[in-house]
């Protein structure tokens, strides 16, 4: 076995091309076996093993700086660098990132999670070097789907201007998580399909050669035909060589000594280069290849038959979101769903396949499908933004500039809203109910439960007057009846989901239950906790704050989102505007930190969100309570 002999990138210089060739099977045997038990990213980093080894073998990490797009491809980079005995804990709480993460590896030198930062961050550290009369190489790794970012093109656009020294590799292999999307990704499918641009080039000579030689001018016409057409034919990076980049390619991804051997010409050249690589997602194991956009991001599985271990209970949130969307669209044929890059995610599926021309997928496009979904609704349209609320903050002046400054009737279906356990800290949804409840004209709202979450479809499929989201969590509900009829709730009213006069809870989404069990664990002390649950955060309910003031209730906002700007400070402001003095309100949400990768729950007990704390919370705000004398209360 060599791989256990591998322990930094400087153990792989002495091997040959062959013994590369055999430690990248060791490595995806490693990697399937491992991810078996921890779940991850398992397709991304099958098909990244000859790259990652080519990469550590020619370069000299980490003074060349390697650049991972998104990162959730960095396993094999992480089992170079020093790191293969932790992979029992990848993802899990204190254990491995399951993306590159700067604290675990000098040779991680740049973070991501969210896709398409990585040639902006080449282009910066490239700058650097250059400024600091530095030689080192940046190499960004950025695959097809990641370049249908924005960003990506941007700053492709910028490194060929400024002609610096910055190697990209564009690792093509066909799938963004779901199929790629994208003028782009046809584009490369051209490029790809080399076959026939081989066929078509040979011909080409062939006929040119029948041709009988003739002279003059029409034969120079015919040759400067030739000439031009074979250069278009060969060299398929056209487009990227008229962004100022030396383009190789396509080469096969997988093939050491094509990987190697391209890569060495490459580093004999000077301004930007962009090395196209064709790789198979999943590649090594049948099922990741068969299905790479279900193995993208995959639970635990077995082996053998590839099943995954997938924990059984009530629906997804996603899956409720799904359902009901289908059974307003068949009522109502306005209603177009739009993703950025996240059918299966965000469980556009089935829809899809239902109405046919009615989901859009934009690729990783945040900004443009919100101003596309603008105009959708300006059109009078209902379009319905699916996304999820990390990925949201990328269109943040969208949605204030075009979407509610302009009051169109779009629909944000904000999933992965609160903690969303492995993927961690850059991808916690904890910051939408902040970053949207400012701006004008928006209506934000969140479920207790999964039937809630229907009326509240239902709710905003009717509203007609400018912007409205629903947010809901990465979890399965609560098990709760489902109301057959979906019910629309009247804009801005809270629910009280508990009597009691002691002091009261006010809870959004999940919280809500955290709040009730709460309140069960100190009803045993003689105290009786009302519970709210505050599912508008936009608008508030004012009627019901003013009772809870007016009644000198103590306060407890409890929220798995941002203490700034969240639900909380929204109360807050709301008593201080209305210069309500005597009211007692705490926050217990998410403090000025970031929050790591775990479980949910794990992450619920590291910041202090469980029912005993809340418990705790509340009855350290209360003064101390006499046991009642005469009977339970
Ligand atoms: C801004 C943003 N939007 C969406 C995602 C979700 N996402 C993670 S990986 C991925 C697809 C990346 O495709 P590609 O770059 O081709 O990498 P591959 O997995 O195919 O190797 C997407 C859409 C993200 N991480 N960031
Ligand atoms: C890397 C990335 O951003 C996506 O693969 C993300 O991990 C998907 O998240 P879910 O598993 O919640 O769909
Ligand atoms: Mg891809």
């Amino acid at each position: 076995m060599l791989l256990e002999h591998i322990n930094e990138p400087k153990d792989l210089k002495e091997l040959s091309v062959e013994q590369l060739g055999q430690l990248a099977e060791e490595i995806r045997e490693f990697l399937i076996e491992k991810l078996s038990a921890t779940g991850g990213h398992l397709a991304p980093n099958l098909g990244v093993v000859e790259l990652t080894l080519a990469l550590h073998y020619l370069y000299d990490s980490p003074k060349d700086k390697f650049i991972f797009d998104v990162g959730h491809q960095s396993y094999v980079h992480k089992i170079l660098t020093g790191r293969k005995e932790q992979f029992d804990t990848l993802r899990k709480y204190k254990g491995l990132c399951g993306f590159v993460k700067r604290s675990e590896s000098a040779h991680d030198v740049w973070e991501a999670g969210h896709s398409s930062t990585s040639l902006s961050a080449a282009m910066g550290m490239a700058l650097a070097r250059d400024l600091k009369g530095e030689n080192n190489k940046v190499v960004a790794v950025i695959g097809d789907g990641a370049l249908t970012g924005g960003m990506a093109l941007e700053a492709l656009n910028h490194i060929g201007h400024e002609k610096s020294n910055v190697t990209v590799i564009l690792n093509d292999n066909e799938m963004s998580i779901a199929p790629n999307v994208g003028a782009l990704h046809h584009y490369l499918g051209k490029i790809r399909t080399d076959r026939h641009y081989q066929k078509a080039k040979d011909e080409l000579q062939q006929l040119l050669n029948k041709v009988p030689a003739i002279g003059g001018k029409l034969a120079k016409t015919a040759e400067r035909l030739k000439d031009s057409v074979k250069y278009l034919l060969v060299n398929g990076g056209i487009l990227f060589e008229q962004f100022g980049f030396t383009y190789f390619g396509p080469v096969d991804g997988h093939d050491m000594n094509q990987l190697l051997d391209v890569m060495e010409q490459a580093n004999n050249v000077t301004g930007p280069v962009l090395i196209h690589i064709l790789t198979v997602k999943g590649k090594g194991y049948s099922p990741a290849e068969a299905d790479s956009h279900k193995w993208h991001g995959i639970s635990p599985y077995k082996i053998e038959s590839g099943q995954v271990l997938k924990a059984v209970g009530p629906p997804m949130y996603t899956e409720v979101f799904s359902d009901a969307l289908m059974e307003l669209a068949a009522e109502d044929n306005r209603i177009v769903a739009v993703t950025p890059a996240m059918p299966g995610g965000s469980g556009l599926l089935k829809f899809a396949e239902r109405f046919p021309g009615r989901m859009i997928d934009v690729g990783i496009a945040e900004q443009h499908a919100a101003t596309m979904c603008a105009a959708l609704a300006m059109e009078g349209m209902k379009p319905v933004y699916a996304v999820y609320s990390t990925f949201l903050q990328r269109a943040y002046d969208q949605v204030v500039h075009d979407i509610c400054r302009q009051n169109l009737n779009v629909v944000f279906a904000i999933d992965r809203a609160g903690f969303v356990g492995p993927d961690g800290e850059t991808h916690q949804g904890v910051y939408d109910i902040a970053y949207l409840r400012h701006i004008p004209n928006m209506v934000l709202m969140m479920p207790k439960d999964e039937n809630e979450l229907r009326q509240m479809m239902k709710t905003a499929m009717d509203y007609s007057d400018g912007p409205i989201a629903i947010r809901y969590p990465r979890i399965n509900g609560l098990g709760v009846a489902m109301e057959p009829v979906m019910t629309p709730i009247p804009i801005g009213q809270w629910e009280t989901v508990r009597e009691g006069d002691s002091a009261a809870i006010i809870a959004i989404g999940p919280m809500v239950q955290v709040a009730e069990e709460a309140a069960e664990l100190l009803k045993r002390e003689g105290l009786n906790i009302r519970v709210v649950n505050a599912r508008f955060v936009k608008p508030l309910d004012e009627e019901m704050l003013l009772q809870l003031a007016d009644e000198g209730l103590n306060m407890l906002v409890l929220e798995e989102g941002c203490e700034q700007g969240g639900l909380g400070s929204a109360v807050l402001e709301f008593y201080s505007l209305r210069n309500k003095r005597d009211v007692s309100v705490r926050i217990k949400g998410v403090p000025d930190v970031y929050v790591e990768h775990g479980s949910i729950k794990e992450q619920r007990q590291e910041i202090g969100l469980t029912a005993e704390d809340t418990a705790a919370e509340l009855k350290a705000m209360l003064p101390r309570v006499r046991k009642r004398v005469n009977g339970p209360a």
